[in-house]
């Protein structure tokens, strides 16, 4: 700092007069900013390598060319040592001094450019103060001093100019940040700074640069808050009426140069220049703030209205018709709180932040007046727009990854389920395989339903209902939690691994497997048993509502079920709903009110709507027959037929199933106890199907297994018993066969 100092006086000593130095730059396309990274002034040294590196090539070789010029008519003979001396210090020497430094060796090669052969130099010592002596000494000519002195003046300007602009820019950033540690360093420059009647005082605000002269030096003050010592700088009247600049890319400098006037305007031209840079960065701040106001507002009327109205993010349309929300894309239940809009509290927490990072003096009244007025503005455009606009992306974009993260957390009741992959859809929902609380699995099914459809409610209430009224029934997926809202339908079940139409599926180009089919025909009709011994039909079976749940068949979907109290009673239904492939002629054929003669109903005179189907348990059965059959031939019993002709076809009692007594494979028979069973759940008349206690007792699902040995022993002991009987009358016979067929009871599977 003191070696700037010095040379910097020296330099000026060294302009005779020291007074009204022009303000002149060479190259005009400076780039001031790079100065930022510079903590306070720099050094002359530094100026002047900064000068050559800039990268402008011109302006280094017009620069150089002119001090060979100088050179040239300096010392034409021997032009070697000096000029090189100089560039090698331009070049090299940071710490050294453009006209400072004293060198005695005059061979040194920078960055291996050739040396030069011209030199203002001497061998001697002599430094730039003795410069002028220095060229008397080898040359007097005048103009050789003007020449000298020319290129002085660049220097000399080009380092105001930036010093200048630094102090713009510390003052501008002053005016948007209060003060900042910078200043300390402007302070420190002014104590130093002898010529400190050549101030040019920047004023707080960064708007009022005023001066009182501007001479050889020029140096500036701490920033004045106290109006009262604003006094102490009388600005000079402005030449013109600048309040009406188009500063357009320039700054006051660039300005000023351009139209080339005195440097004595500078002041009032910055003052007009950061006014309106300030107006510019209050308008910015006002419109971002009016748009994120909006927004805000958006959002709350979004939440009020939600809130009022007790829906949620489900879009409806005119028809009634819930637009379809797929999960995957974000639940509509999900609160995201990352969008939930900023409360009175953030915004005043964010008015305290901006005024701690103003770290205004708060002992100024007319600081905290200030302070208070862009408050009540809401003081989001306190701070530089730049700044802001950076820490808008930064807040926006965790909205973005949260927004991805959240689409897989599924809210219900409190408990966050995060979705692992999908398990199957059905008509209205999508079954998602969740992880829950404790890493735990679960099943989540998702509805959608209309929720001013009061039958479909009660529907899903019914279901759920059921659910819960099965619930620890072994046969029954666990119902764990739910969530009926607003149209949409949230059931947390236990999960399952495969339904039973995914194992089918696999299976089906497998050998006919017996074992196999009596395996999962005990499953299902266990699972049967357990909702009709609850008193419950589920009118809707079929492979793909039975899962395997840890090893054991369960039953899911109690969509279309109903409570009837025992076998025979039927329900009646106002709408057909269920799975064609499986469902009973019964459950098929529309009645009207005049058709029904039911016994549960014989004692009521109500009238039932005109179109009514009837199912109960035997529908049921139907049902098992019907997956039985597949089971065996691979396909239901009316698969063959196509769309409507499906249904006409197992209305239509003169349409027969065939039961044929080999596969579709051709080479296996099929057990007669399996072909038996069969056509006891696929018989027309409802009342004279089997029930599940029957399927389970019969010799399909309880064979007899025998060994070689207990056939042989049989056969053996039955034709002792007849040689040595000669006479054996027909009671005899039926006791006999009774005992027999009681012993291989014990042989039943
Ligand atoms: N608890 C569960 N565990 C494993 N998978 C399940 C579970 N619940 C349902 N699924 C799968 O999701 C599919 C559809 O489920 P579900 O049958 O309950 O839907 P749905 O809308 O009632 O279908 P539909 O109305 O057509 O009967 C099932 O076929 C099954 O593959």
């Amino acid at each position: 700092m003191s070696k700037y100092k010095h040379h910097s006086r020296s330099r000026i000593q060294g302009d005779g007069d020291g007074t009204n130095l022009p303000i002149r730059s060479i190259d005009n396309n400076s780039d001031y900013g790079e100065d930022e990274d510079n903590i306070g002034p720099p050094k002359l040294s530094n100026f002047g390598s900064a000068l050559l590196a800039r990268g402008n090539d011109t302006g280094r070789s017009n620069f150089l060319t002119r001090l060979q010029m100088a050179e040239t008519l300096t010392n034409p003979v021997e032009p070697h040592s000096r000029s090189q001396t100089i560039y090698s210090q331009i070049q090299d020497s940071p710490q050294s001094s453009l006209f400072a430094t004293n060198h005695n060796n005059n061979n040194v090669n920078v960055n291996n450019r050739p040396l030069s052969m011209t030199t203002v130099h001497d061998n001697n010592g002599n430094n730039d103060e003795d410069i002028s002596k220095h060229s008397e000494k080898f040359s007097p000519s005048s103009k050789l001093r003007s020449m000298q002195q020319h290129m002085k003046d660049e220097l000399t300007s080009r380092y105001t100019e930036r010093r200048i602009n630094r102090l713009l820019l510390s003052s501008d950033r002053m005016s948007k940040l209060g003060p900042a540690k910078r200043t300390s360093s402007l302070q420190s420059i002014d104590l130093n700074d002898q010529f400190a009647s050549n101030n040019i005082n920047l004023q707080n605000n960064g708007s009022n640069l005023t001066t009182k002269s501007l001479s050889g030096t020029i140096s500036t003050s701490r920033p004045i808050l106290s109006p009262s010592n604003t006094d102490a700088v009388i600005p000079s009247a402005p030449l013109n009426d600048y309040s009406n600049i188009d500063f357009g890319d320039l700054n006051p400098l660039q300005y000023l140069k351009k139209h080339d006037l005195p440097s004595s305007e500078l002041p009032h031209i910055s003052k007009i220049y950061f006014e309106k840079r300030k107006e510019e960065i209050r308008r910015t701040a006002l419109r971002k703030h009016s748009s994120s106001k909006d927004i805000l507002l958006n959002r709350t009327r979004y939440i009020d209205e939600n809130s009022n109205n007790n829906s949620h993010t489900s879009i409806r349309n005119n028809s009634n018709n819930r637009r379809s929300i797929d999960i995957d894309k974000g639940s509509p239940i999900i609160i995201d709180r990352s969008e939930e809009p900023p409360n009175r509290n953030s915004i005043f927490k964010e008015q305290q932040n901006i005024d701690i990072e103003s770290n205004v003096p708060a002992n100024d009244f007319n600081v905290k007046n200030k302070k208070r007025e862009a408050l009540s503005n809401i003081s989001l455009n306190k701070r530089e727009p730049e700044h802001k606009k950076t820490k808008k992306v930064e807040i926006q974009e965790p909205i973005k990854t949260n927004t991805y993260r959240r689409n897989n957390i599924v809210r219900v009741n409190d408990v966050e389920y995060e979705r692992i992959e999908m398990l199957g859809r059905g008509g209205s929902s999508k079954v998602y395989k969740v992880k829950g609380p404790g890493n735990k699995v679960y099943a989540l099914k998702r509805v959608i339903f209309d929720e001013f459809d009061e039958s479909s409610v009660n529907g899903f209430k019914g279901e759920i209902e059921l659910l819960q009224k099965l619930d620890r029934k072994d046969r029954v997926v666990h119902l764990y939690d739910y969530m009926m809202d607003q149209g949409l339908l949230y059931l947390i079940m236990e999960c399952g691994d495969f339904d039973l139409s995914q194992i089918l599926n696999t299976r089906m180009n497998d050998p006919f497997d017996v074992s196999f089919i009596r395996y999962y025909t005990k499953e299902m009709i266990e699972c049967i048993k357990v909702v009709h011994d609850s008193g419950i039909v589920h009118s809707d079976l079929k492979p793909a509502n039975f899962v395997v749940v840890k090893g054991k068949l369960k039953i899911i979907d109690f969509g279309i079920a109903n409570a009837v109290p025992d076998h025979t009673v039927n329900i009646y239904r106002d709408t057909q709903i269920g799975t064609p492939n499986y469902m009973a002629p019964e459950a098929l054929i529309t009645m009207n009110y005049h058709d029904i003669k039911d016994k549960s109903r014989e004692d009521s005179n109500q009238k039932l709507p005109k179109n009514t189907w009837k199912v109960g348990k035997p529908s049921d059965i139907w049902s098992c027959g019907c997956m039985l059959y597949q089971m065996v031939y691979g396909k239901p019993p009316y698969a063959g037929f196509q769309g409507q002709n499906r249904l006409l076809a197992i209305m239509n009692p003169d349409v027969k199933i065939s039961f044929s007594e080999k596969t579709d494979h051709g080479e296996s028979i099929v057990p007669k106890s399996l072909l038996e069973l069969m056509k006891q759940c696929l018989i027309r008349d409802p009342d004279k199907r089997c029930t599940v206690n029957e399927i389970l007792q019969s010799s399909f699902l309880k064979p007899v297994v025998v060994t070689e040995f207990f056939i042989k022993d049989l056969i053996k002991n039955a034709v002792t018993f007849g040689a040595k009987q000669r006479y054996v009358s027909d009671d005899k016979i039926e006791e006999l066969t009774n005992d027999v067929l009681n012993r291989l009871e014990e042989f039943k599977m």
